[in-house]
């Protein structure tokens, strides 16, 4: 296997009720550096097959980290490595820093994250996103939808360990301008030094999103590989 290959899918299918497959078949391989786009209508499976990848939803199939299937690694330490980022932190209990707190003292995250300061991290990329640092400190049930989401991604993109990040819509509550900077920090993580991040599958309904990404899938009763635009 090249070391190239980060994850690979082989023959995966999902199915909710038995005799109707969301999708069947699919073989897939992301490399290191890879930002897939995941585009497809409502309801084809996007989300779907995110949580295959990170073991959050039954499939048949095989996914393959580094070659390794996530119960050779053990769950959590599998998804501390393939990160699910859902659209916004519903139900949450507490504040943005409070759960920096709680999930860095899990036992999967504890040894990735030594010595690393990811409250300030978490703030300071925050901020470059206007996001005012005041937030923080608030219970998540009193921030605004944009506020929520970045407080959120924030978090998502400078926990250590990471591997790979899985992004549901991350900027659908977002203004266009803030939306674009956003996006552009995210796309840079695969090839940023700073980040543990390798490559990104990130599900958008957004053609200027879709521009930001090397690769691009389209989900809707089947998984398929697409030339991405001319202009991308
Ligand atoms: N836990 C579940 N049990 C049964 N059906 C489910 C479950 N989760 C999702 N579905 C169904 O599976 C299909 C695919 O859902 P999924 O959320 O993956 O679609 P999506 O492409 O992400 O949609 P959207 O763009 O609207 O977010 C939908 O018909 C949905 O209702």
């Amino acid at each position: 296997m090249s070391s190239d290959i980060l994850l690979k899918l082989e023959n995966l299918r999902c199915a909710y009720s038995k005799d109707r497959p969301i999708f069947s078949d699919v073989d897939l391989i992301v490399n290191k550096g890879d930002v897939f786009a995941i585009v497809g209508r409502s309801g084809g499976g996007k989300t779907t097959l995110l949580k295959c990848v990170s073991h959050m939803a039954v499939y048949e199939g095989n996914v393959l980290l580094w070659g390794r299937k996530p119960t050779e690694y053990g769950i959590p330490n599998y998804r501390t490595k393939v990160l699910y980022v859902p659209q916004r932190p519903s139900l949450l209990p507490s504040t943005p820093r409070a759960f920096i707190r709680q999930i860095c003292a899990y036992g999967s995250r504890k040894r990735s994250e030594e010595g690393f300061d990811n409250e300030r991290a978490a703030i300071e990329l925050g901020e470059s996103w206007s996001l005012n640092s005041e937030v923080w400190e608030r219970p998540w049930t009193s921030l605004s939808g944009g506020e929520a989401q970045r407080a959120f991604l924030a978090i998502a993109c400078t926990l250590k360990g990471t591997e790979i990040l899985l992004l549901d819509e991350p900027t659908s509550a977002l203004d266009a301008s803030t939306a674009h900077t956003v996006e552009t920090h995210l796309a840079a993580l695969p090839e940023s030094s700073d980040s543990s991040i390798k490559a990104i599958l990130w599900i958008t309904h957004s053609e200027e999103q879709t521009k930001k990404a090397n690769r691009l899938i389209k989900v809707a009763g089947g998984v398929e590989e697409q030339q991405l635009p001319q202009d991308a």
